[in-house]
């Protein structure tokens, strides 16, 4: 059935549900359009503030009434109020966040963020990840990135991920990660404009409806730039800190300002600056030329007030390895990018602890204590 039809029959459907006062769902104005990917149906109820109580028994209806119209696929209906469109008010100081709650078996959380897009933000997320699972880390990987998925092409995900009966996710299994990523749940090149509430509602539900097991490490790669996505994350779990990319073009930091005040502001340890791109070498010589000069890193994220993680090159196989589904750190787990990277994901341990090893040790120690490094 085409993802049209789909979208009309779960709406027809929603006339069977009630809402407070009598009327039904279908008919009611503050419901959105309905989503239909592959994998997944997303909607949300917009209703006026106060009444997101009254309205759970009418979701927990239309999650059931949806589902029956589109087995298999992951249903995700977000009730949403002005409140909450609003996003963050700054300008009274601090944000008010609702209560924080762990993700259950998720020991640490590292979020990795950029100022803009096309940094490379996404290429570190999946390396670090790559690097904590070989330092012995039980390391998973969501990609919040939900505006443009690309942790699926980046780890060569393929097909979606189960959904148990009781609507819970299996992530999928890559390189010794769990990882979780909306963009496995689409058509290729479908593009899915996710409104905010429902961005967030989404995120919520990768993040906590995904069964993670037990993981030492969930590395979340975020949206580039500022937005609910970030909020709606930093609102919810406390995070151990967040690596901010950049790339040398990009240290005027303009964007990554932004980034980082936000984080700051939302009480986001900052771990550190990683700077991507930021030398060539010579596929032929294997010469480094420092193209962009060398020290700038350095000094922007003394700037940013952050320390500096370390540097990775421009180098062309980082590219053709990453869109191959094979990422520096397994195509060439010896070669001097995935060096690069392993250095970094020690600067960011050792920035998150009192040294890496430390911070390994403490990470990694399960209920008997010793550290797990069967992955
Ligand atoms: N060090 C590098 N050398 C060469 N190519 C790179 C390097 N880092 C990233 N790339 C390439 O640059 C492109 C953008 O990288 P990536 O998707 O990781 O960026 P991003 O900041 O996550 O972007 P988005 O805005 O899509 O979230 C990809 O094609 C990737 O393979």
């Amino acid at each position: 059935m085409s993802d049209p039809d789909l979208a009309a029959r779960i709406k027809s459907a929603l006339a069977a549900v009630e809402i407070p006062g009598g009327a039904d769902l279908a008919g009611y104005a503050g419901l959105s359009e309905i989503i239909v990917t592959p994998g997944a149906v997303a909607f949300a109820i917009s209703v006026a503030q106060g009444m997101e109580a009254a309205f759970g028994p009418a979701r927990e209806q239309a999650i059931a009434v949806a589902q029956r119209e589109a087995p298999g696929r992951k249903v995700m209906v977000s009730i949403t109020s002005e409140k909450q469109t609003g996003g963050p008010r700054f300008s009274h100081g601090t944000p008010q966040p609702p209560g924080k709650t762990p993700v259950p078996g998720v020991r640490h959380i590292i979020a990795v963020g950029s100022g803009k897009g096309g940094v490379g933000k996404s290429t570190t997320a999946v390396n670090l990840a790559l690097a904590f699972a070989a330092e012995g880390l039980r390391t998973g990987i969501l990609d919040a990135d939900l505006y443009g998925p690309s942790i699926p092409k980046l780890l060569g995900l393929e097909g979606r991920p189960a959904i148990r009966e009781d609507g819970i996710f299996t992530p999928h299994g890559a390189y010794g990660l769990k990882a979780m990523s909306i963009g496995s749940m689409l058509t290729k090149d479908q593009a899915v404009v996710w409104r905010g509430p429902m961005a967030t509602s989404a995120l919520r539900q990768l993040l906590r409806e995904t069964d993670w097991g037990e993981l030492d490490v969930l590395v979340v790669d975020l949206p580039p730039g500022t937005g609910d996505i970030h909020i709606s994350l930093f609102q919810q779990v406390t995070l151990d800190g967040a690596v901010i990319v950049s790339t040398p073009q990009d240290l005027a930091l303009i964007d990554a300002k932004k980034a980082v005040d936000m984080m700051q502001r939302m009480g986001v340890r900052l771990l550190g600056l990683v700077e991507n791109m930021s030398y060539f070498i010579a596929p032929d010589t294997g010469r480094r030329y420092d193209i962009f000069g060398t020290g700038g890193a350095e000094r922007a994220a003394a700037e940013l007030g952050m320390p500096f993680l370390g540097a990775i090159p421009l180098v062309m196989s980082i590219r053709e390895d990453s869109d191959a589904g094979r990422p520096p750190l397994v195509a060439e787990p010896d070669g001097p990018e995935a060096k690069a990277f392993r250095q970094i994901a020690r600067a960011v341990l050792a920035s998150a602890g009192s040294d890496p090893f430390a911070t390994i040790t403490e990470w990694a120690s399960a209920a008997d204590g010793k550290a797990y490094r069967d992955l």
